[in-house]
């Protein structure tokens, strides 16, 4: 449904994006998550044909979102990072204004208006002045506007910035609810929102995509499975000797403590093994008591963290040297 092919965008001599290429299938939910500055609001702007690119494709529902912008913008719908909205009219008469501009005819506005209204959960709100409107109910106006003609696509940046634990709450409910019927690109540079909200995740950091993946999966790439931390009584190198004959353990190594504790030890399994019982077993029958095992797994955070500060990446990026170009945008909706 959304194909990026090779896409850069420079800025004078800053690349804000460079040589990204992903793609998200229909029905489901991408997280395009990255630290502040790494190129997510660019990457979203050009998907929402509001920014042309330096060099590279973006598609939509098989349009060309710089050939066909116009025609795009029937196919998706946009939330930028502050949501155009206009504080002095009604929910309802936003909406309906909305729903012109979008070109739905007359005859089909009252039931586009009242699907989106419903969808968002807005109905109470309807006759509300969007200025009186909390921050949550204005994020929810907001995508009720990028949804209003029904379009295939959504793109939303960073759609919970600035709301209170509750509303967040509301508002990734509200977008998972769109996933299925529609398919949503999410830009977010908090690691919780995409684990909890999206179905795969593509990793930008310094224009770059460094890896794409569900959160799941980048976890267990990442790190080559879940492990144990063990407890143990002996002498490490020995218990280490031990341990790595057992199947499905690939990695056995001392976790740093101070001299008066017993050793530490992390071990690494393969990924859909459970070597846990083999390692108690192991040990006893080596004569090492064995005073505590837990068992550990990578977090996203972890994965994160390894992928923005150490930019290793799971599938090879190529460098662009490219120049200049102007750039045309007007944020409406
Ligand atoms: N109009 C512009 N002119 C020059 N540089 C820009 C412009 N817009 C963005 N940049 C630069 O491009 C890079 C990517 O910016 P972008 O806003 O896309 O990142 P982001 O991931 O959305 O970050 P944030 O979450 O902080 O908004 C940054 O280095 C930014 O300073």
């Amino acid at each position: 449904m959304i194909e990026v092919e090779h896409l850069s965008k420079i800025y004078g001599s800053t690349a804000a994006i460079s040589d990204i290429t992903f793609s998200v299938e229909p029905g489901e939910i991408l997280g395009f998550l990255g630290p502040n500055g790494a190129g997510k609001t660019t990457t979203m702007r050009i998907l929402a044909g509001y920014l042309p690119a330096t060099k590279g494709t973006a598609k939509i529902a098989g349009y060309d979102v710089h050939e066909n912008s116009l025609a795009i913008r029937q196919k998706i719908g946009y939330l930028p990072e502050t949501p155009p909205l206009y504080p002095e009219m009604t929910v309802e008469g936003f909406l309906h204004f909305v729903a012109r501009i979008k070109g739905i005819s007359a005859g089909d506005r009252r039931q586009k208006v009242e699907a989106a209204m419903q969808r968002c959960n807005l109905q109470e709100k309807r006759k509300v002045i969007i200025r009186k409107l909390s921050k949550g109910f204005r994020q929810r106006v907001g995508i009720a506007q990028a949804i209003v003609h029904d379009p295939p696509a959504i793109i939303l940046d960073e759609p919970t910035v600035g709301l209170d634990p509750r509303q967040i709450i509301d508002v990734r409910n509200l977008i998972k609810s769109l996933a299925g019927t529609h398919t949503i690109i999410l830009s977010t540079h908090i690691l919780p929102e995409v684990s909890m909200t999206c179905s795969r995740v593509a990793i930008i950091n310094r224009g770059k995509v460094v890896a794409t993946n569900t959160p799941e999966n980048l976890m267990t790439q990442l790190t080559g499975g879940s492990g144990y931390e063990l407890e143990i009584s002996g002498e490490p190198a020995l218990a280490k000797q031990v341990l790595q004959n057992i199947s499905g353990v690939i990695l056995v190594e001392s976790m740093p403590t101070s001299d008066h504790y017993r050793p530490h030890l992390r071990v690494i399994s393969q990924p859909g093994t459970e070597p846990g019982k083999d390692i108690a077993a192991a040990l006893i029958r080596g004569g090492f008591d064995l005073y505590e095992m837990r068992r550990v797994s990578a977090s996203l955070e972890d994965v994160f963290l390894q992928l923005t500060t150490e930019e290793k990446q799971l599938s090879p990026e190529t460098e662009t040297t490219e120049t200049e170009t102007t750039e045309t945008e007007g944020e409406t909706i």
